[in-house]
């Protein structure tokens, strides 16, 4: 059923791509490539001496050959047109699915009277509070401000388990067009109509936004050059015929032009680029540029965050531990003070356990308490109470900072009971009222499975892993050996994980850099690709290059083989482009020749029918190159991990040697069928 359903689907795709073919004639698409533009002018002119012979002068050639050069000719551009527009067809399916989950919905926009009026979806403006409950589809991007709800996020992530979104924290940020399944939330709306997650995902994956990589550029100004050579060439080959007393036709000029040009990458380049992205796509990664895609097949390092990247990152309180002299109920009563406003997933969590332990409290009493928020700079949160009492709970260094400060001394157990807890993986935050810390809470979090495989397999590939967090060194070391990262830098402050990027950067690596927190933003942005969790804060994805929907940090493995797989099927594309001219001087400038010169017959190894034969079967295999090539394009040059340098030695010797080869073979068959034909 679904392969039948794929069928169906493919072949629409081809119809409509074999029409595209035929739009992209217009010169003004055409110029953009400009090998292929000289092909399309080389068309429009044998069009002329088509229909008549004499246009440009006396002409020694049949009319029915200058037919058959113009026919090959617009083939050829057809052909290249097909690949580029086959590979936006794929896309352009893409984006059909997605377009149907963007229908307009009801949104029930909160006032300031606290009334709630439907409006449509299309009239929220980023800053609006709007409800939605179960059932509902969220009617936009937005954060959470408000609640925890299950929500059914498959429209754009493809995975039927629905996600849980929260309040405060970096799992707040929701998705317009995706579903509330329990519960209700209140959100801020973040976007404005039209630039949504989903409009951006659209434009991506239909390549509306594509523009031409720095890669793509160098190379189509190298094959621009290459073209303007060759013409010269040609035209100066005039001169030196008439000299010779040979005449040239100006279709075979034209013909010789042609096939001497780079038309097999020139028509495949494009292709392979949207190709590239596709695959990115496919992979459930939203790359925003091809850019990105590229810089990750050259990946040096690649830095990690730790909480919600490595691990699950649903830090729960565990346990609250006292220190010698303090009552278990007297910790549990200070973690539950320091929390009471604590919006993070951490903070409320450690109420829940609060709660459980059955320690009887109302928020009530706090309301003129004074709110000290959590930030990654301070590393702590906790409140101030009317009567001057300040009670803080944080990293266990932030904590014996804040009580040395106010002349406190530190416990000698606080040390042995926070390393306990760190060695197991856990974070450890301590708790102190004024200048006495009471005791510590046992947050507990879990590290994504198959890491370590695939941070192996990132070694093998030269690139070193780096995970970079905000915990204390020993928690770190026990989740970087059970993750199986390179390196670790903890206690990293946002500006801190910056740094470690740019110290990598100034060494001449690239940098990618993956992560879901608002702390990681800044350093998501440095990085030379940033790869933004979808389960992350808003910030973390507008920073990011990139986006993986199933927020797995090792998807930026298949992203590097795919940007490593477009470099190489492009390098390998071109090499054997450039190769196949060898067997085509071999085919075509004997054949020019000839005639006047008998001793060129020394060098018609190729032994061609007739001079007319041979250029027809060297235009023809030039042209038919470009559809059986597209596979190739599409599918990308066969990938294997291994050294740089032993990769491009092995692509250079197969499409080398095989450029070389394979045209002396082709266009031997085309003349011997060509010339059966006739
Ligand atoms: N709600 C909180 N109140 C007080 N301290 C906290 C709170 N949440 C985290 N911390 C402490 O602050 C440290 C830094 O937290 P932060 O969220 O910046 O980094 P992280 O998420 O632990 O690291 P990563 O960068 O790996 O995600 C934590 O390791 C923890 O010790
Ligand atoms: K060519
Ligand atoms: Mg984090």
């Amino acid at each position: 059923m679904a392969t039948e359903q794929k069928k169906t689907l493919d072949k629409e795709i081809v119809i409509q791509a074999i029409i595209d073919s035929f739009k992209k004639l217009n010169p003004l698409t055409m110029i953009k490539n400009p090998v292929m533009f000289i092909v399309e002018v080389g068309t429009f002119i044998t069009l002329i001496l088509s229909l008549a012979p004499g246009a440009f002068g006396a002409s020694t050639v049949s009319r029915e050959y200058n037919i058959a050069v113009f026919l090959v000719l617009f083939f050829t551009v057809l052909f290249a047109n097909f690949a580029e527009a086959l590979a936006e067809g794929r896309g352009k399916a893409q984006a059909d699915t997605l377009r149907k989950t963007k229908s307009d919905t009801i949104a029930k926009l909160l006032q300031k009277d606290g009334y709630i009026k439907e409006v449509s979806s299309t009239q929220l403006r980023k800053g609006d509070i709007v409800r939605v409950d179960a059932g509902d589809v969220i009617p936009s991007d937005g954060e959470i401000v408000e609640g925890l709800a299950s929500i059914d996020e498959s429209a754009i992530t493809g995975e039927s388990a629905p996600v849980i979104k929260e309040a405060g924290g970096d799992f707040s940020s929701v998705t317009g067009g995706t579903r509330v399944v329990s519960d209700y939330i209140i959100i801020k709306v973040t976007t404005n109509p039209g630039e949504s997650f989903l409009d951006r995902m659209i434009s991506l994956v239909e390549g509306a936004s594509r523009q031409k990589t720095p890669n793509e550029i160098a190379l189509t100004t190298l094959l621009a050059v290459l073209t303007l050579i060759f013409l010269f060439v040609i035209i100066t080959l005039v001169p030196l015929a008439t000299y010779l007393n040979v005449t040239l036709d100006i279709a075979t000029l034209i013909a010789l032009l042609v096939c001497l040009i780079p038309t097999t990458i020139g028509g495949l380049l494009s292709a392979i680029g949207i190709a590239g992205m596709n695959r990115v796509t496919r992979f459930n990664v939203l790359a925003m540029s091809g850019k990105a895609v590229e810089a990750a097949g050259d990946i040096n390092t690649m830095i990690l965050d730790k909480t919600g990247t490595i691990t699950f990152g649903n830090r729960m309180a565990a346990e609250f531990v006292p220190l010698d002299g303090i009552l278990e109920q007297e910790v549990t009563f200070a973690a539950l003070q320091s929390s009471v406003r604590d919006e993070t997933p951490e903070g409320r969590s450690i109420i829940e356990l609060a709660n459980s332990l059955g320690i009887n409290w109302s928020e009530y009493e706090y309301h003129d308490a004074e709110i000290i928020e959590f930030t990654a700079e301070t590393r702590m949160s906790g409140l101030n109470l009317p009567d001057g009492t300040q009670i803080r709970k944080g990293a266990v260094d932030a904590i014996k900072k804040f009580v040395t400060g106010q002349n406190g001394s530190l416990p000698r157990d606080l040390e042995d009971k926070a390393s306990h807890i760190a060695k197991a993986g856990g974070t450890p935050l301590a708790v102190a009222v004024n200048n006495k810390v009471f005791g510590i809470i046992y947050l507990k979090d879990t590290v994504k499975p198959g890491l370590k495989e695939r941070f192996a397999e990132l070694r093998a590939m030269g690139i070193k892993t780096v995970m970079c967090t905000g915990d204390n060194p020993l928690t770190a070391a026990t989740i970087a050996q059970e993750a199986g990262v390179d390196e670790f830098i903890a206690e990293a402050k946002p500006e801190d994980k910056i740094a470690a990027i740019k110290r990598e950067q100034a060494q001449g690596k690239l940098v990618a850099m993956t992560g879901d927190g608002t702390n990681d933003a800044p350093a998501l942005a440095q990085a030379d690709v940033g790869l933004a969790m979808n389960s992350g804060t808003m910030a973390a994805k507008e920073a990011a290059n990139m986006i993986d929907l199933d927020s797995d940090p090792t998807k930026l493995l298949s992203v590097i083989e795919i940007g490593k797989q477009l470099l190489i099927t492009r390098g390998a594309l071109t090499t054997f482009s450039i190769a196949n001219d060898i067997a085509k001087y071999f085919a075509i400038i004997p054949a020019l020749f000839i005639m006047a010169l008998p001793q060129l017959n020394t060098l018609n190894i190729m032994n061609l029918a007739s001079p007319q034969s041979a250029i027809l079967s060297a235009l023809i295999f030039n042209a038919v190159i470009i559809p059986l090539l597209i596979p190739v394009a599409m599918k990308g040059a066969k990938y294997k991990p291994m050294s740089a340098n032993r990769l491009l030695s092995r692509n250079l010797f197969i499409y080398g040697l095989g450029g070389v080869a394979v045209p002396f073979v082709g266009i031997k068959v085309i003349d011997m069928i060509l010339s059966g034909l006739l």
